[in-house]
């Protein structure tokens, strides 16, 4: 039989911040008074004007968790979000001339580029996927930004009925789900929800939309699971929620995406797009690494080479930079010493510092690195084929 997934009545959940007094945790919904944080964000243009534009525009999230990181994260590459006033939508970034920066919510980005009142923007793959729902125009620049990891994923409470529920096929196996009375999953997802379900062929559900404070529909009976983003599972926990094996629709973190008509049609888009691109690479790259110098025994460079590439974790981003040191002794210049620099990955830091010492590196330097620039970005080339271009 057909998998019936429906999109059912709306309602909405609204929560606030900080908590009520009485209220043991801003993530506990049920002891919650109502209240909205909801920005409506200017129109930025029209789908008609949008071909006589000639500024090209950068959409940035206006508020929530993921506002703060991106000003970093662009800082961190050198490009400054000029602001004059916070409450303002408009800003601009001195280093990209012929810019405009527009802060608006993650969905409305997405949506305004669709629109073509954005050419380019910054957001959560969750969100580009709900509502791009895999618009051909829209395309995916730069896919792992490093920040707002998160995961959309089904939760069902752990208790009850569910309490011996721990996975996708456990719950489609549940006798209690018909035609009549489906599973009923309350999410912000009403794209990705049913299309995934339908993917996993699980029969009988329906879906209703809110707004927030998910976590609370089954506590108050209007659903039995919902599916939403997930990052420490603090929330879901704090919910009696639990999630269940095979109930991740998809894993996010921040992208940088833009409207492919855009890039191709508006002048200076494409420009943009690559400086932006190139910077956030090479930061990206960088701050993954530490350089590290030292200095090493040997009668040569190719010996003190050979050691070197004999160790795993010293192979470098393209192998070691190796310089002679010129020591006086006795009067007389000699080499005795090699000073090497290499760069390696944060994560394996310290084993790279031991690797180099059972060689014979001494004078071990460790220094933060603040760009890679590659002769042409990877992601650049794909983007340039995607476009046909
Ligand atoms: N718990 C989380 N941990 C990490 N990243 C998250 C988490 N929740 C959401 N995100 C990421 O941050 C993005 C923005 O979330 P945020 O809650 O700020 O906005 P929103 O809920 O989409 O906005 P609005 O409530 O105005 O519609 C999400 O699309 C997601 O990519
Ligand atoms: O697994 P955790 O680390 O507990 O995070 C999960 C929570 O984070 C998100 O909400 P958010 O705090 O962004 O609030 P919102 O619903 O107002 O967007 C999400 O909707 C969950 O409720
Ligand atoms: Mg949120």
């Amino acid at each position: 039989m057909a998998a019936s997934v429906e999109i059912h009545g709306f309602f909405q959940l609204r929560r606030q911040h900080p908590p009520l007094a009485g209220c043991a945790s801003r993530r506990q919904f049920a002891v919650r008074a109502s209240s909205d944080s909801a920005v409506e964000a200017p129109v930025a243009g029209s789908n008609g004007a949008a071909s006589e534009r000639t500024v090209v525009r950068l959409g940035l999230p206006s508020k929530g968790r993921m506002a703060e990181e991106t000003l970093n994260l662009l800082k961190n590459c050198q490009l400054t979000v000029r602001q004059v006033n916070p409450r303002q939508y408009v800003a601009d970034i001195p280093q990209l001339s012929n810019m405009e920066v527009w802060f608006q919510r993650p969905k409305d980005i997405v949506r305004k580029l669709h629109a073509g009142d954005l050419d380019l923007g910054i957001v959560g793959l969750d969100t580009f996927s709900e509502y791009g729902q895999e618009t051909e125009d829209l395309i995916i620049v730069h896919n792992e930004l490093k920040y707002g990891d998160c995961r959309l994923s089904i939760a069902i409470p752990m208790y009850g009925i569910f309490e011996n529920i721990n996975s996708l096929q456990d719950l489609a196996q549940m006798p209690h789900w018909t035609k009549e009375r489906p599973l009923r999953v309350a999410t912000g997802f009403t794209y990705l929800g049913p299309r995934f379900m339908k993917e996993k062929g699980m029969k009988h559900v329906s879906f209703s939309t809110a707004d927030g404070a998910l976590e609370a529909a089954p506590a108050m009976g209007i659903s039995d699971a919902i599916l939403d983003l997930v990052s420490s599972g603090t929330t879901l926990r704090e919910n009696n929620l639990k999630e269940i094996e095979g109930g991740v629709v998809l894993e996010s973190q921040a992208v940088l995406v833009a409207s492919k008509k855009s890039l191709i049609q508006r002048s200076g888009v494409l420009d943009i797009t690559h400086e932006i691109l190139e910077r956030l690479e090479a930061h990206l790259r960088a701050a993954a690494q530490f350089m590290v110098t030292a200095h090493m025994r040997g009668s040569n460079a190719e010996e003190v080479a050979e050691k070197i590439h004999s160790q795993p974790s010293l192979t470098g981003l393209q192998g070691p930079t190796i310089s002679p040191v010129y020591c006086k002794r006795d009067g007389k210049v000699s080499v005795d010493y090699y000073a090497i620099i290499i760069c390696v990955p944060q994560k394996t830091l310290y084993k790279s510092v031991q690797q180099l010492r059972s060689i014979g590196g001494s004078g071990v330097l460790v220094s933060p690195l603040t760009y890679i620039f590659e002769e042409e970005t990877p992601r650049w080339r794909d983007l340039l084929s995607e476009l046909g271009l």
